[in-house]
């Protein structure tokens, strides 16, 4: 059966790209598009795809009335992806959520709405399938290399830092590792130049122009250092992501946080 989405944030630099992987994938189709421009314009027309008309809407509860989908895919900002998730759930949809900035008590509060919509959420940090691994294999080689940094580099109109993918790494790293006290006192001689801490973990962010979304997990132990690095060169790398996760709203309950729950390892 054909599964109908809306995508939220449908005019963004992933959202293009969703709209056109459900364009290309047999058993998905677009019932609507929402942003905050171009309202009545049709997406389709506006990112080169030949498709049937969808207008853009401006109103997701709106959106989700008039067309009752099978899902909501959103990737949107940090700042109204709880209200988006909401909305969603209020209304019984299930969701697929790429957008970053979601907390630890904002799960417990979406896991809330889930049981009382009886809808279903998939969040996931970073739909690139090399990402993934990137953070698995860093959790391994946490258990045996006390000390870690994360420097996480992104293109220069990301909103938010460190990125989700960095957050979650640092989470995955600090369940493992044997954290060792640091046994200098530093001076931090212009405020920043440590970068931020999650845990016992230091994350440093880059933003320039050219790149898209990377990182390097640098492990250190007694005489020698690894570094673990994925580097996603475009954003279709998120997307054989995004179709695991849309496929797999069927077999899922309440809550899931990370594409890796989705995958077998
Ligand atoms: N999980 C993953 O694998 C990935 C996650 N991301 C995350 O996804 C999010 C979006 O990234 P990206 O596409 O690069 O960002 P963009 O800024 O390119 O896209 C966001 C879009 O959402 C629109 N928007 C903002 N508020 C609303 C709203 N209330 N309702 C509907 N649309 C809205 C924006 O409009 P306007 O510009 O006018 O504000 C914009 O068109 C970020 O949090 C990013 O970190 C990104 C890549 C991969
Ligand atoms: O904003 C981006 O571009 C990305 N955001 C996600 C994050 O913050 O981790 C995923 C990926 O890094 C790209």
């Amino acid at each position: 059966m054909t599964k109908e989405v809306i995508v939220n944030g449908a005019l963004g630099k992933m959202g293009q790209e969703v709209v056109k992987l459900l364009n290309r994938t047999d058993g998905f189709k677009l019932v609507s598009a929402v942003d905050k421009v171009d309202i009545g314009e049709d997406i389709h027309k506006l990112l080169g795809v030949s498709a049937p008309v969808v207008e853009i809407e401006s109103d997701l509860a709106e959106a989700i009335s008039k067309t009752e989908p099978d899902a909501v895919v959103d990737f949107t900002t940090p700042q109204v992806v709880m209200e988006n998730i909401e909305t969603g759930l209020e209304n019984g949809i299930n969701m697929v959520i790429g957008t970053t900035g979601i907390t630890e008590a904002d799960i417990d509060k979406i896991e809330d709405w889930t049981e009382e919509a009886e809808a279903k959420v998939i969040i996931a940090p970073n739909f690139a399938v090399g990402a993934i691994l990137m953070m698995k294999f860093s959790q391994m080689a946490a258990k045996y290399l006390d000390q870690a940094e994360i420097i996480e580099l992104h293109h220069d109109q990301k909103l938010d830092a460190p990125s989700g993918t960095a957050i979650k790494t640092a989470e995955l790293i600090n369940e493992v590792q044997n954290a060792t006290e640091k046994e200098v006192d530093e001076i931090e001689k212009i405020i920043g130049a440590r970068g931020g801490e999650e845990g016992n973990i230091n994350i440093h962010s880059v933003r320039l122009s050219g790149l898209v979304a990377h990182q390097e997990v640098l492990f250190g132990g007694v005489g020698q250092t690894l570094k673990i690095r994925h580097d996603s060169i475009n954003r279709r790398s998120f997307m054989p992501g995004v179709k695991l996760a849309l496929e797999s709203l069927d077999e899922v309950d309440g809550v899931v946080y990370g594409l890796e729950k989705l995958m077998e390892f």
